[in-house]
């Protein structure tokens, strides 16, 4: 995404940093997603989850992210699940909520992990209801029925599908493929089979309003968790790579209470650990960098100007941010990956 295309830009939601005509601001929105809320059931929709409250973090527009976000929402319109491929903490899944708010329809959210199977997405019998009917019918002569009714609960895809719901689908590519049979019908024929239900409603028909969008990390795209072709086949995939530095600083400020100058100091030391490290350096890192570097009192020289940090805290910090990526690693590593932060910084 080029710098240039990055000028005009837009904040939604919440800042850390707060004042009165901010509240304000939130209390009108608030209002509005209420209202619109409201009317939307009216219609007739329910609302599983209201669009503007899925939105719950800042969310930066510049032209670059703005850019990536309609041809999101493009392909949903032409009816096409998204597929959202990229690096670690890059900002697909804020691309996701923000082009399924877009939308105006209620919102599923599901997160991939080993342990989604079918039932995990469709549904499942929760145990049954037992009760005993006792007919005394002829003095004298008792019959004693017992009744076991059983109990089904949908799981988020049937309500998604049921509804006309944006589903949005957090690194799915960590399920296991096997789960995802049931999407082959849910794209190709506009049922949803739901395999453990008995009785006419076995199967839903998707809404009209049903739409995909999944996420997937670029390395589990091809690693383990290879989903079938036939499957990958249905999605269009909408390839998203890390934000340019003035995109980035926008969304880092959007989340922290520091200066420009602050802010441009911590985005410039992340883009230039994800250039000499091996580990991801997600912008996720920059905002929690950034976060810390706000409440360490020490973090500044005496005397130092904004955006000038204590060279060794600021190593410290991203130290801690990109630790858990080498968790399980030897000593070696650790201070291998230390002293490349120290000389990076
Ligand atoms: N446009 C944006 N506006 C505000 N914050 C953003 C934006 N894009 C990304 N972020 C923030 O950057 C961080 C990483 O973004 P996100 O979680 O969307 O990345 P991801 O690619 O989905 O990560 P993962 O692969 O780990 O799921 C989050 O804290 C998110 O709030």
């Amino acid at each position: 995404m080029a710098d240039d295309s990055s000028r005009k830009r837009k904040v939604r939601g919440r800042k850390i940093r707060s004042d009165r005509s901010g509240k304000e601001g939130r209390r009108a929105k608030k209002e509005l997603a209420r209202k619109a809320s409201k009317a939307r059931s009216q219609n007739g929709d329910s609302p599983l989850s209201d669009p503007e409250e899925v939105e719950p973090e800042p969310f930066v527009e510049t032209d670059a992210v703005t850019s990536v976000r309609n041809r999101i929402t493009g392909w949903l319109r032409a009816d096409q699940p998204v597929h959202l491929i990229g690096p670690t903490g890059c900002g697909k899944t804020a691309l996701a909520l923000s082009a399924a708010a877009e939308r105006g329809r209620p919102v599923v959210w599901l997160n991939g992990d080993e342990a989604v199977d079918t039932a995990a997405l469709v549904g499942d019998h929760a145990g049954g209801e037992r009760y005993k009917e006792d007919d005394r019918f002829v003095s004298g002569v008792s019959k004693q029925t017992e009744i076991v009714r059983e109990r089904w609960v949908d799981n988020p895809l049937s309500v998604a599908v049921r509804e006309g719901a944006t589903l949005v689908y957090n690194e799915f590519s960590r399920s296991d493929p096997s789960a995802h049979n049931v999407l082959l019908s849910v794209f190709e024929e506009g049922v949803l089979e739901r395999p453990g239900k008995r009785g006419e409603d076995r199967s839903i028909d998707v809404h009209p309003e049903f739409r995909a969008i999944v996420t997937s990390n670029d390395v589990e795209y091809a690693g383990v968790h290879e989903q079938q072709d036939a499957l990958l086949d249905r999605f269009v995939g909408v390839h998203v790579d890390y934000h340019d530095e003035t995109t980035e600083r926008e969304i880092v400020d959007s989340h922290v209470d520091l200066s420009e100058a602050d802010v441009e100091t911590i985005v410039k030391t992340t883009r230039t650990l994800r250039e000499d490290l091996e580990v991801v350096v997600g912008t996720r890192a920059a905002i929690t960098a950034a976060k810390g570097l706000a409440v360490f009192e020490d973090a500044r020289q005496n005397g130092a100007a904004d955006g000038e940090f204590d060279d060794d805290l600021l190593t410290d910090v991203f130290m801690d941010v990109l630790a858990p990526k080498i968790a399980g690693e030897g000593p070696d590593d650790i201070e291998a990956l230390r002293t490349q932060i120290a000389e990076s910084v």
